[in-house]
């Protein structure tokens, strides 16, 4: 009999938007990845953490990966490889409505010169497949021509459809190890990191277009004057152009005070605390292009690779 304690890390890999995070939220229970129907949601990694009274599982999530175009992405793809060094096993979800491309390619290339970890191939949101033949195609056209995968699940991130087995599988497989984060630990990100993506989450719910990746949040001071007052964060939104800022602040700060609304909901849930959120929106000309204006954004390589 095995009785002995096992904890490992899994990195969540995979084209932008075939729901990574969704799957990760699912699994810890709480919103730790934020979520949208945009792709490039994830900008860092974000380690969410499952642990029961057998086994610790620590959770890499990616950013989705596609061809660098300026820094950030350079960035984000650091971020996702960086992720599979340290795995003990990789999961690569693909969307089963989706043909398989370019995109997916790319990471089986890279996946190939992975060794001796298992690698899962996840075949996500088989809710939306109606037809069983769809549902084997979707399948197949991963397994053929492909990666000798250890295993290959169709799961639902949404409804949680063979999650629950595919976790369990996966820490059949995990080796003997420590509790490297106390249980009640959901993730190892400061709460500052979170508090910034369930703002950013929320522009990038209500805004369209260009708005979306052009923006930063960054949360400038979160304090307490005093044991019965409300926590107090105040945050910066932080977008390219000055046409940018007027989308978010909307008409006579409609978006603004929206965006307010929604996240504070979120923060508060999240801290368990009551809060009171002051937004500033600021224009910063192509941060995104400047690894200094990165850096000092919170898109620190050394400290998130
Ligand atoms: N119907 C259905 N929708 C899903 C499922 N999983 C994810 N989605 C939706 O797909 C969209 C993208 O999900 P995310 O979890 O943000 O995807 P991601 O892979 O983390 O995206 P990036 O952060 O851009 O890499 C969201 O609108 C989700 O609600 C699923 O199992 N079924």
């Amino acid at each position: 009999m095995d009785n002995e304690y096992k904890s490992g890390f899994v990195a969540i890999i995979g084209r932008p938007n075939v729901g990574k995070s969704t799957l990760l939220n699912y699994i810890i229970g709480q919103k730790v990845a934020i979520i949208s129907s945009k792709a490039q949601t994830t900008r860092n990694k974000i380690a969410g953490i499952y642990t029961t009274e057998e086994a610790q599982v620590v959770f890499l999530d990616t950013p989705g990966i596609h061809k660098p175009y300026n820094s950030l992405d350079e960035y984000m793809e650091k971020a996702s490889f960086g992720a599979l060094n340290e795995a003990d096993a990789v999961w690569f979800v693909v969307d089963a409505t989706e043909k398989r491309g370019g995109g997916d390619n790319f990471i089986i290339e890279r996946l190939k010169k992975i060794k001796n970890t298992p690698i899962y191939l996840l075949v996500n949101k088989i809710d939306l497949i109606k037809k069983k033949n769809d549902l084997f195609q979707a399948i197949s056209s991963y397994t053929v021509d492909s990666l000798d995968w250890s295993e290959v699940y169709p799961i639902s991130a949404k409804s949680g459809e063979q999650v629950n087995a595919l976790v369990d599988d996966v820490i059949e497989k995990l080796h003997p190890g420590p509790q490297y984060f106390s249980k009640e630990q959901i993730t190892d990100h400061p709460e500052r990191f979170l508090v910034a993506e369930l703002i950013r989450e929320k522009i990038l719910q209500l805004t369209e277009q260009e708005v979306p990746h052009s923006i930063a949040v960054v949360i400038d001071s979160m304090k307490k004057d005093g044991v019965n007052e409300k926590l107090h964060i105040q945050a910066s939104i932080v977008v390219e152009r000055s046409s940018q800022k007027n989308i978010i602040i909307g008409k006579q700060g409609n978006m603004i005070k929206r965006i307010g609304q929604l996240a504070r909901k979120d923060i508060e849930n999240l801290l368990g605390e009551r809060v009171y959120l002051e937004t500033w929106v600021k224009v910063e000309a192509r941060w995104r292009e400047r690894p200094q204006a990165l850096q000092e954004l919170g898109y620190n390589s050394k400290q998130d690779l």
